[in-house]
């Protein structure tokens, strides 16, 4: 998978060298490039925003480095462009995620779908957003995906970026060790995680539920898949009622 990302911030994406997805980049798991929009302006100032049409607090960005900046990436990536009529083929098509408080929430199913997309561009805004003739223009050549993290406002994309990144690289397959874990956490079955813990088995007068100390792997499992639920149930009802009759099991029923 390739990943671009377009910032007026690129050091803002620094955190991307670290950890599990900066080692994906290093076994050449992930390639990704971040952008400075700014390399696309051509005024002595490198201005990237201006007043908004209609007044309002705020500005907007301007379309002209945006659109330079995407021609690039999109020129510079084998296939995007295609030569069907009206452009890339779907499946060839990067896609462009615009990180908005207007977008589609993004979920872990979001990160599912888009873990398996060849190539993603990130378009990172800041002020009051970028100017929507982009989006428009950009439909040309990718699928555009609007996207935002919940319903509460940032600053700018580069947050969101971040975690949309993590959560669809640890996806890719060889980026998490043990695949097993991607199984068991919140949202990969539709229910919050249950709880943890490691030794000692005694601390500060606590101890932990007898059962993870009995060996019984059957149990163990049942205890958890309970505390799945009653913590779902506490803590996102929202999530059970999404819940199809197939994701749960007679003894679930029971539970
Ligand atoms: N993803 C995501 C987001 C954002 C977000 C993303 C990009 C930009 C670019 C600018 N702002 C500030 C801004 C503030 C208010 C109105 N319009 C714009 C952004 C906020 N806010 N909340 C989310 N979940």
């Amino acid at each position: 998978m390739r990943l671009d990302v377009v910032s007026i911030f690129p050091e803002y994406l620094a955190a991307l060298d670290l950890s599990l997805i900066g080692k994906a980049r290093r076994d050449g798991l992930l390639e990704m490039s971040v952008t400075d929009l700014r390399d696309f302006t051509a005024d002595r100032h490198r201005t990237v925003d201006d007043t908004p049409y209609g007044g309002g607090a705020g500005m907007v960005m301007k379309p002209e480095p945006w659109a330079q900046a995407l021609e690039q990436i999109r020129d510079s990536t084998p296939g995007s462009r295609g030569d069907q009529p009206g452009g890339p083929a779907r499946s060839q098509r990067p896609v462009l995620i615009v990180p908005s408080p207007a977008g589609e929430v993004f979920t872990q199913e979001t990160a599912r779908e888009l873990a398996e997309r060849d190539h993603l561009v990130f378009a990172c805004g800041r002020y009051e957003g970028i100017d929507e003739r982009v989006l428009e223009w950009a439909r040309e050549s990718f699928e555009v995906r609007p996207m935002s993290l919940g319903d509460y406002v940032l600053n700018g994309g580069e947050v969101a970026v971040l975690a949309m990144v993590e959560a669809i690289g640890r996806l890719i397959p060889g980026v998490i060790g043990n695949p097993q874990s991607l199984v068991e956490e919140s949202h990969s079955d539709g229910l919050l995680e249950y709880p943890v813990y490691t030794k000692p088995a005694s601390w500060r007068e606590r101890g932990i539920p007898e059962v993870l100390l009995s060996g019984h792997h059957g149990k163990i499992a049942r205890w958890r898949r309970d505390e799945q639920l009653r913590r779902t149930s506490s803590r996102r009802p929202d999530l059970i009622e999404r819940l199809q009759p197939a994701d749960l099991d007679a003894r679930d029923r029971a539970a």
